[in-house]
């Protein structure tokens, strides 16, 4: 007894019969007669023209099918290896399947070993029209083996059982040995069931009598091209049933079980948003599930057969091909061509796949569609896109795979921040633009995920200066943390103590102009000129300068008024912070903190700012202008890291001055009654006050400056007015209010950072005079850094900052040229302020001119008469340089 039956049994009739030379059943003898030709490839036909997609999951390629069946002629040649490689059953046991490839996509073994067939599949419908001892060994054998088996005696009834769904057997015995049974017609059976899509898993054998094998081919091969899986010669050998039974069970049912199973994967692809597409060996396609229709408008007719690289946008699905010919994955983004001749730029994953043996025989194409839950319309694809952007970067293992779907999750939360929403647009305008331009976008994209957008890349490293000056000048200012970490020296004497300096509380009075002295008021009374002089001040009120102009320019600005407190307070509250700042520092002393005052003043008195800034946003920038560099140590963050300071030690290297300021604000001011400007608030806006106060002396760190400046630039860099807005072409009316001056808080806060900034760095942009008394005082001050750190023996921040042989127009220059020039040209642009370029530029000439005369010296400096060459102020600038 034997049979031809599914692809698989031709492979292990064929081993069968290798290794079995005392045949016993008619199957054998009908390979044995049928060997060569026709019915293999009947079986062959059957297969490949009734069910494609058993072929497909069985994993048994045409062209595998066809070597093994062209070798049949010659049985010898099949080894057993090979036979039991291919044979699903034992692939997972097999030395191929066990190599270290397996990390390679491999195919079905693992289901097929995972599979476990469904024990309700153990029925059988024994069609015949008569009950002979053929049809009782059979039943018999069935049921002791637990299947179930019901007869039934006509064509209509078997149709019926068929149709009615519940309960479908998984197997039909079909009695072919009556050529003119009117009643049980097989040809009918099979090609009516055949016919029902859901019947196609149906295992249906056909049975015969010994001469109808024997003697009649064509009858072979029409039976099997009806849709019959097997024939099987009748017999009464109940140990011929079992076997057959066995077999039945252990593989057709497995393999209908199997092929339900891909049926199910199948409709799960098309579920999926992703796109997929199987190619293959030659790169054709030979699936596309429904995404992959729905994004790119194609029917699954229209590409099956058809080379990829039809639906490809670039060139270079060439060099996608040849990696996965090598056997490479390849991930990477792929522009795909859509029906109506539009591009979709995906992120795709493309695999080998190996299904049987040691050769690739597929391709496996999978594009990552991230997103909402819409239904797929053709313009769906910013989800797609988001996940394509997030995607760039990452390779092929798991751990990638599972970031790259953690990193897609995020992107479809619904974060409201300005730069998602910058990104869901530009992935917008990508959906409607060429490649190319795709392409820059996907650069966009990729600068605009980064945390630190306006941190700038221009790192001390990366800078060309003209002189060791200004590389050691600008270097320091711009790098955070301890420098020249090699030196593991502690600092034996840290600086940065906080020192009180006694104050009297008890001098303030309502009226504090009243007790200043006429020169001083006169001086006072200059306060909102950029030529106001803030040295002479220093002088005449014996180094309280901030006291004086404090109280000068915060009741000016009625800043006691809007924080609810007395003159009093505001009084006590200067005195105790200007005592605050150390008189020994030559440059970071309270009278810069007054200089600092007096620009933040002069700002707001612009009309640009008046605009923007109410008057709570006006008090906290004069508070944190006076606060700005409290208990500053006249040292450098970078000293202060480098000789392990407390401060340095508290703020992990990180912000050190700028959060000590801010912090030593906040700590004074409200530890005392007396003094608290604050305690008039409310909680709420003294919240509001405390986080622009500590935002804008954190602004002033020199490390943040080229962030601070790309932010502002970029974000409030527009015209203030209509009058203003001709730009590129637009007539006033044509301007958007939008893209005039800044109105969201964050643009308001930009502003107020760039304001603290300019002010805090401008004196170059003062009066020469001025100028250069500032440029000697933090020369000075640096200096005395270098002598302590020699002394120290710790790392030295600026080396060329030596007093005996710095350049201090060299120092000028390069702090203007990296730092002041465009800052101010930026900042004048927005606040219109002409005087402050003038200077600006005149200083520059001053700084080269001497420079050029061989003046360098921090003495020569000193010598240098100021008074010839002071330059005239232009109309609208200040009038009191000489005072
Ligand atoms: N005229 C100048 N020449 C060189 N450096 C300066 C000048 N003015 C200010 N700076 C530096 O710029 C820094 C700004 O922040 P700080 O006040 O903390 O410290 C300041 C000095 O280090």
């Amino acid at each position: 007894m034997g049979c031809v039956s599914s692809s698989k049994d031709v492979f292990e009739y064929h081993y069968d019969a290798i290794e079995k030379t005392n045949s016993d059943t008619l199957g054998r003898i009908l390979h044995d007669q049928t060997a060569n030709t026709d019915v293999w490839n009947t079986e062959i036909a059957v297969r490949n023209n009734n069910d494609l997609t058993e072929n497909r999951l069985l994993n048994i390629p045409s062209e595998m099918w066809d070597n093994c069946c062209r070798r049949s002629g010659s049985a010898s040649d099949l080894s057993r290896d090979t036979v039991d490689a291919y044979s699903p059953i034992n692939r997972s046991d097999s030395p191929l399947a066990q190599t270290p490839e397996n990390n390679y996509m491999f195919g079905c073994s693992k289901y097929i070993q995972d599979l476990r067939p469904n024990p309700t599949l153990k029925n059988i419908l024994a069609v015949t029209s008569k009950e002979d001892s053929v049809w009782q060994s059979i039943a018999t054998t069935a049921r002791n083996l637990d299947w179930t088996v019901n007869r039934v005696t006509s064509s209509e009834e078997a149709l019926e059982c068929f149709h009615k769904g519940n309960g479908v057997p998984a197997v039909a015995f079909v009695d072919c040995r009556y050529q003119n049974d009117k009643t049980v017609d097989a040809h009918q059976i099979a090609r009516s069931l055949r016919s029902i899509r859901k019947n196609a898993h149906v295992v249906l054998v056909a049975l015969v009598r010994k001469s109808f094998v024997v003697k009649n081919e064509k009858d072979v091969t029409s039976i099997l091209t009806s849709g019959f899986n097997k024939i099987i010669v009748e017999t009464c050998n109940k140990n011929v049933w079992i076997k057959e039974l066995q077999q039945l069970e252990k593989e057709d049912i497995t393999m209908r079980s199997m092929l339900a199973q891909q049926d199910a994967v199948l409709a799960a692809l098309d579920k999926t948003k992703d796109l997929v597409i199987i190619t293959d060996l030659k790169h054709n396609i030979q699936y596309m599930n429904k995404s992959g229709s729905m994004i790119l408008g194609y029917a699954a007719e229209d590409v099956v057969n058809k080379p990829l690289a039809a639906f490809h946008q670039l060139g270079d699905i060439d060099q996608i091909t040849k990696k996965l010919e090598k056997n490479i994955e390849w991930d990477g983004k792929v522009s795909w061509k859509c029906k109506n001749g539009e591009h979709v730029y995906l992120q795709c994953r493309a695999s080998p796949f190996r299904s049987f043996g040691k050769e690739t025989t597929n391709y496996i194409y999978v594009q990552e569609s991230i997103g909402e839950g819409h239904g797929y319309p053709r313009g769906s694809v910013p989800s797609i896109r988001k996940g394509s952007y997030d995607l760039k970067s990452i390779n092929s293992d798991g751990a990638q795979s599972a970031r790259r779907q953690s990193l897609a999750k995020l992107h479809n939360l619904p974060l409201e921040a300005p730069i998602t929403k910058v990104i869901s647009l530009i992935c917008t305008a990508q959906e409607n633009s060429n490649d190319q331009v795709v392409q820059i976008l996907d650069k966009v994209v990729d600068i605009l995920r980064v945390t630190e957008l306006y941190s700038s890349h221009l790192k001390t490293e990366n800078i060309k200066y003209d002189d060791p000056v200004t590389s050691d000048l600008i270097g320091a200012l711009i790098t955070q943390g301890p420098v020249h970490v090699t030196s593991t020296r502690r600092s034996s004497n840290d600086s940065a103590t906080v020192k009180s300096q006694p104050y009297g509380l008890g001098i303030a009075k309502m009226n504090f102009m009243a007790s200043v002295t006429p020169q001083i008021k006169e001086l006072l009374d200059m306060a909102l000129y950029w030529d106001f002089n803030v040295f002479k001040l220093e002088e005449l009120t014996m180094k309280r300068p901030l006291v004086h102009l404090g109280m000068n320019l915060l009741t000016h600005f009625e800043v006691h008024k809007t924080l609810g407190c007395d003159e009093r307070t505001l009084h006590a509250w200067l005195t105790v912070v200007e005592s605050h700042y150390h008189a020994k520092n030559t440059y970071h002393n309270s009278t810069h903190a007054a200089d600092v005052l007096q620009a933040t003043a002069m700002f707001l008195e612009k009309d640009r700012i008046k605009r923007l800034l109410d008057q709570l946003d006006e008090a906290c920038c004069l508070i944190a202008a006076i606060t700005h560099d409290i208990d500053h140590p006249g040292k450098s963050s970078a000293f202060l890291c480098n000789s392990q300071n407390d401060l340095a030690i508290l703020y992990n290297d990180i912000s050190v001055l700028e959060s000590h300021h801010a912090a030593l604000t906040f700590k004074l001011t409200t530890r005392d009654d007396r003094l608290n400007i604050f305690k008039g608030l409310e909680k709420d806006t003294y919240k509001v006050v405390r986080q622009n106060v500590i935002d804008m002396i954190l602004a002033t760190e020199m490390t943040k400056h080229f962030e601070h400046l790309a932010k502002f630039v970029s974000v409030c860099n527009k015209p203030s007015t209509l009058d203003d807005a001709p730009i590129d072409g637009l007539t006033p009316s044509e301007v958007s209010p939008e893209i005039l001056a800044p109105t969201s808080a964050e643009e308001i806060n930009l502003v107020k950072r760039m304001l603290i900034k300019c002010a805090d760095v401008s004196n170059p942009t003062r009066p020469l005079k001025m100028c250069v008394e500032w440029a000697k005082r933090i020369a000075d001050e640096y200096f005395n850094q270098t002598d302590e750190e020699k002394i120290n023996h710790l790392p030295v921040v600026m080396p060329m900052f030596d007093r005996a042989t710095c350049s201090i127009p060299k120092s000028q220059i390069g702090f203007m040229d990296y730092i002041i020039n465009d800052m101010f040209e930026t900042w004048d642009s927005f606040i219109d302020m002409p005087e402050m370029l003038y200077y600006m530029r005149s200083n520059y000439q001053y700084w080269k001119d001497l420079e050029e005369k061989g003046t360098i010296s921090y003495s020569d400096v000193c010598k240098m008469p100021l008074a010839t060459t002071l330059p005239k102020i232009p109309e609208s600038g200040g009038n009191n340089a000489e005072n």
